[in-house]
């Protein structure tokens, strides 16, 4: 289309993307019913269909002026992208030749996703700092790259037929790129970046495919945008789209960014050939920069956020827009970022207390948000009766909002007042070494576990029975210290040193905390997809924070009572819950971590006070919340890392603090993980062959540390020599005395049967390197 001159009709109110996993998780139901054998590929095409004709007709009927395809995925939208740029690695090229749904070869693509009993999966890592996950394309100099743009054209299709303006979605070639790894084959100056012009002209073949299929505009996400990028970076940026620019025939180019501020990558997406650039006016500034850099491309306005809950103040926001009517280029309004990130309808959530279901927007309800902005900026909000009503019920929440939710509680704001500098220190490092090695008395290389044991279908299925009223609470407390109980003589039998109660009485380690404290809310079915088919219902933290009642003492004290060995208290800590949470944002998320980790200070304390020796608090998400821009990270450190130490800071000397983080890239990382201060500090360590060593070696760590040797993502039972094998590559970084055995993280998605010989091994493998250095020792 665009080979005119005239400048493409503007894209209105719109959203950059919708949730996928059906409202109902459907989507979820069928693909692991079809894993298991109990569904067809005809089964999975036809849930996958209608979870996208409910995503078409719902962004239709909300108002919408162009909707987006293509950010439907069966798992991950950035496998989806291997899949349409043929980027297959070579270990996956003989699988195939089997059943297709939705434009995808089911097996080629489960196979990537989750991998087979001879090939690794791809990586997976989290989007950018979300809590979502997606797959690490693996990218080398001999990657082939071919189009199969089966997909988007599919999406396409379903859409014109239901008679809707779509828009197809992609992943632009600098984010795939920048998010890729290298090959294990690549040489070692490689860097997928080095394919960027190579991979340009298939997303021209697509952009062409597309023209041919009678699309209008398509939208190539960049999020990688918003990073810190070079003056380079920049300009290889410039030549891609100035190459997929010039294309005489294709739709106009939306470049989306988002999760950040692009103003510096502004001047080289605009200068290029691109028609339109959407930018995020909640994570980036919502002010505009200069006119003369857009040129004439249009801007899309992300202006209702797309990753929290709260509801948009609509008549703040509109001002805030109307500053950018002095650009040249039209305007349209949208989300800041795919609403992925947030659950489908808050109607359905009934049990929400009435005050926080009234401020709250998810995805059905941020589509009338934005309707209801594009009308007023667009000056047809006076005529158009639902954004007349959205003003006013905007106006309406945000007079009720602070009074009703729980905010503005003296007794917290004074607590929070009174933290002195002393409430986050303990005593020094070798004081506590030498108070805990007397009352713990551990062997060297003392092994423990990370927390949870598998999260069975009888557990499970109790709790789904004492949340539906079948089972009552004493009922549903015998289960759960059965459960216990089993996991207590299962780790004594074993022979670990340091046990755990194994978390059966958590649904997630964030809502189960989120339930007992004041000031938050939890849904019923506020599903998030984590990745794949795995969902979080990610608490809401409307209010001042408050702890009611002990919240793991209970548990945490049956445990012990069934052995004299160490029992290990288990909690999550502020900044995870954080992460994992829909926050508040009337005040500084430091402020809200505090009043978390106050919180979780008192339940340290009662545990403390109940017997319980060791306390771990984790803190998986402390890289995950790592502002993408290196100018704020170390602002954010210094609050995460307080948040921490003022949750475990209040206890005894010869009480052992352990903490624990998954997912590697610590080396950024290390010097604030050793901040937190922990004696003990577990990492996910085996998944990425121990690379962590190398920066423990260049930074020196204070605490001890418990690299994983065991890892807990694959079904793959290790064996004692594998694990011994680690171990001993661990002695050569670390001292001894400062080294734990223990898993990579815990073990509630795997079975029993892998568990039990897993741990074995790791005991084995303990116990043999344990020998070898008495031995050398003399
Ligand atoms: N919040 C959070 N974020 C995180 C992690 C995490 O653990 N928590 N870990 C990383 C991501 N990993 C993840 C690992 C596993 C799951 C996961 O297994 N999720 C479960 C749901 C877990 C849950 O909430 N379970 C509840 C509710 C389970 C449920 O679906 N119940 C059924 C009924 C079940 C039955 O009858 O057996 C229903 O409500 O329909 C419970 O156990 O009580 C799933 O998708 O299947 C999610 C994320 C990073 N981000
Ligand atoms: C994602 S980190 C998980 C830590 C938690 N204690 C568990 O073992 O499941
Ligand atoms: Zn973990």
């Amino acid at each position: 289309m665009s080979t005119t001159q005239s400048p493409p009709r503007p894209i209105g109110a719109t959203v950059l993307g919708y949730p996928r996993i059906g409202r109902h998780r459907e989507l979820k139901r069928t693909l692991e019913a079809y894993w298991r054998g109990q569904a067809t590929a005809a089964d999975v095409d036809r849930t996958a269909s209608a979870v996208r004709h409910d995503a078409l007709a719902t962004m239709s009927a909300a108002g919408l002026d162009s909707v987006p395809v293509n950010t439907f995925s069966l798992y991950d939208q950035l496998l989806d992208t291997v899949m349409l740029l043929g980027a297959v690695p070579p270990r996956f090229t003989n699988v195939g030749g089997g059943a297709s749904a939705s434009g995808t070869d089911l097996d080629l693509y489960f196979a990537m996703a989750r991998g087979t009993d001879d090939q690794q999966p791809l990586e997976m890592t989290k989007w950018f700092d979300t809590n979502y996950h997606y797959l690490v394309p693996e990218i080398g100099a001999a990657t082939p790259f071919a189009l199969d743009a089966r997909k988007p054209l599919l999406e396409h299709a379903e859409a014109v037929a239901a008679g809707v303006r779509s828009r197809p979605v992609v992943v632009g070639p600098w984010t795939f790129l920048s998010l890729a790894k290298s090959a294990a084959d690549a040489p070692s100056t490689f860097t997928p970046l080095d394919r960027l012009t190579e991979l340009a002209e298939v997303y021209a073949d697509l952009l062409r495919a597309l023209a041919d299929a009678g699309v209008e505009w398509v939208q190539i996400d960049e999020p990688a945008l918003v990073r810190d990028l070079d003056a380079t970076a920049l300009a290889r940026v410039h030549q891609v789209y100035r190459r997929l620019g010039e294309l005489s025939e294709r739709p106009a180019m939306l470049v989306a960014t988002y999760f950040g501020d692009a103003t510096d990558a502004l001047a080289a997406v605009c200068s290029a050939r691109v028609d339109g650039i959407a930018l995020d006016l909640v994570a980036g500034s919502p002010a505009p920069p200069p006119a003369r850099v857009f040129g004439t491309t249009q801007v899309v306005l992300g202006a209702v956020d797309g990753r929290n809950v709260w509801r948009t103040d609509l008549e703040q926001r509109l001002g805030e827009l109307r500053a950018w009517q002095a650009l040249p280029g039209a305007l349209s309004v949208s989300s800041s970022c795919s609403l992925l990130h947030v659950p489908y309808d808050v109607s359905v959530e009934t049990g929400l207390n009435p005050a926080v279901r009234a401020s709250v927007a998810f995805a059905d309800q941020k589509l009338g948000e934005v309707v209801a902005l594009q009308r007023a900026l667009s000056g047809e909000g006076s005529d158009d009766p639902g954004a007349r009503a959205a003003f006013a019920g905007s106006a309406g929440a945000s007079r009720t909002r602070a009074a009703d939710l729980g905010r503005g509680r003296d007794e917290v704001a004074q607590r929070v007042a009174a933290i002195r500098a002393d409430d986050r220190r303990r005593e020094p490092v070798e004081v506590r070494r030498v108070a805990q090695a007397h009352r713990l008395r551990l062997p060297a290389l003392p092994t423990t576990t990370i927390g949870s044991f598998p999260q069975t279908d009888a557990v499970r299925s109790a709790r789904a029975a004492h949340r539906a009223g079948r089972i009552d609470d004493a009922t549903y407390e015998e289960r759960m210290q059965a459960e216990i109980a089993d996991v207590v003589a299962l780790q004594e039998s074993l022979g670990l040193d340091v046990l755990v109660h194994g978390e059966p009485e958590r649904n997630d380690m964030v809502q189960y905390f989120a339930e007992l404290l004041g000031g938050f809310a939890t849904t019923g079915s506020g599903w998030v997809q984590s990745y794949g088919t795995r969902c979080v219902r990610p608490p809401l933290l409307h209010g001042d924070v408050t702890r009611p009642q002990p919240m793991t003492v209970r548990w945490t004290r049956y445990a012990a009572s069934l052995t004299d060995r160490p029992m290990k208290g288990m909690l999550t800590g502020p900044v995870t819950i954080l992460a994992w949470s829909f926050v508040r944002d009337d005040q500084p998320r430091a402020t809200t971590a505090d009043q978390v980790a106050l919180a979780l200070r008192d339940e340290v304390a009662d545990l403390e006070a109940a017997g319980v020796p060791i306390i771990q608090v984790d803190e998986p998400a402390l890289r995950e919340l790592l502002p993408l821009r290196r100018a704020a990270q170390q602002a954010y450190l210094e609050w995460a890392v307080a948040a921490f130490r003022l949750a475990t800071s209040g206890v005894r000397a010869d009480t052992q603090v352990h903490t624990h983080l998954c997912y590697s890239e610590f080396g950024e990382v290390i010097d604030a993980i050793d901040g937190l201060g922990a004696d003990v500090t577990s990492v996910e360590a085996a998944r990425s062959g121990m690379e962590l060593l190398a920066d423990v070696a260049l930074h020196g760590f204070a605490g001890a540390l418990g690299p994983g040797v065991y890892d807990i993502h694959s079904p793959r039972v290790p064996s004692a020599d594998d694990m011994a094998a680690l171990l001993r590559a661990a002695t050569r970084a670390l001292s001894p005395e400062q080294l734990w055995v223990n898993p990579d993280c815990g073990l509630k998605t795997r079975g029993y049967a892998e568990v039990r010989p897993a741990l074995a091994h790791l005991v084995e493998a303990a116990a043999r390197v344990r020998a070898e250095l008495e031995e050398a020792a003399g």
